[in-house]
């Protein structure tokens, strides 16, 4: 891009700030209700609504709050709403077999949304950790993560949330060669239409720490994920990551978590030009959410502009669990 810029005061940069409607027509990036996936915990029981300390403002939901909570979502205007179990312990094995049960829980969610209000896309979580005893997304043995084991378990877990009416999968493991195996899995169930959204580039963050206790993942998970989470020193990696999970049949890709890594968003979208995501995760969440609570920050304004952020840095979207009070504040022209 060539500069144009001549010297003051030829050029005053403070010409198009000078008023609200000068600055609308020289705004760069737009951020709309068409840009937010809000993700939900659900659990099991009826009329159950349960707070999550380490997440204010957010609740683990039984799933016929979990089908209000999708119509709210859609009379928001928001597209997509994103699952996540809490498993009853007791469901938890080493061979994670309720992952592909196709009356778990998530897919009991999956049907129940997509029965009520069939208009609005329901992604779902694919890794093993909340049906796992071990608490990792993937198979142990001798304390090794088995990665060929787990895409076979991800791949009849993948089966069973298309059957159940899932618009977009939502990898998150991090295993090598899923991407393919479901794809192919996919195409070979005639579940042709069933979008992909890869956590392409999804690093061993401590920012997940809220989320585990939303899932209930925290108390079983033994050591760290960093043997499948990516290093968050490495960037170039983010890109090869990217370019594979493409080439292995990823519709769309995403980089989490969001704010600390939006240089991995920006390569990523200028390098492929593919739709694009970044997951703003619990611990950002629980940042700006604490700081509001104490007064010491406007959170609705620090939540309007990380959101602008990531678009400004490439997203076609974000997963944010602001998604609703987002979609009001924008509904109410504070956009
Ligand atoms: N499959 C696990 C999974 N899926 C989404 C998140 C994190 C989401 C968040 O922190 O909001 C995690 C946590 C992890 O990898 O340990």
């Amino acid at each position: 891009m060539r500069l144009t810029v001549a010297p003051t005061p030829t050029s005053r940069f403070r010409r198009l700030r000078k008023s609200a409607a000068l600055r609308a027509l020289s705004q760069e990036n737009t951020l709309s209700v068409n840009d937010l996936i809000w993700p939900v915990f659900v659990r099991d029981g009826n009329g159950v609504r349960e707070p999550i300390a380490s997440m204010p403002g957010v609740e683990r939901l039984s799933v016929d709050l979990i089908v209000k909570a999708a119509e709210e979502a859609a009379a928001l205007g928001i597209p997509a709403i994103c699952l996540f179990p809490y498993t009853d312990p007791a469901l938890k094995t080493d061979d994670c077999a309720e992952a592909w049960n196709p009356d778990n829980l998530a897919n009991r969610a999956i049907r129940a949304i997509k029965a009520a209000v069939p208009e609005i896309a329901v992604m779902t979580d694919v890794a093993l950790d909340p049906y796992n005893a071990q608490g990792h997304d993937g198979l142990v043995r001798d304390g090794i993560i088995l990665n060929d084991e787990t895409v076979e378990a991800l791949v009849k877990m993948s089966l069973a949330q298309a059957e159940a009416g899932a618009d977009i999968l939502g990898p998150s493991d991090m295993m090598d060669g899923r991407i393919g195996a479901m794809r192919a899995a996919l195409e070979g169930a005639g579940h042709k239409d069933v979008a992909i959204m890869s956590y392409a580039a999804k690093y061993a963050s401590a920012f997940y720490g809220p989320f585990r206790d939303a899932v209930g993942a925290s108390g079983a998970l033994k050591g760290d994920k960093k043997t499948y989470q990516m290093n968050p020193a490495n960037s170039d990696e983010a890109l090869r990551l990217i370019e594979r999970d493409l080439t292995e049949g990823a519709d769309m890709v995403m980089v989490k978590p969001g704010m600390p890594y939006l240089d991995i968003i920006h390569r990523v979208k200028t390098t492929f030009g593919a739709p694009t995501y970044a997951y703003q995760v619990s611990g950002e969440y629980a940042m700006i959410r604490a700081a509001a609570l104490n007064g010491w920050i406007d959170g609705d304004r620090v939540m309007l502009e990380s959101l602008m952020a990531f678009r400004r840095a490439g997203c076609d979207a974000v997963l944010t669990y602001f998604a609703p009070q987002a979609a009001r504040a924008l509904h109410a022209g504070r956009g």
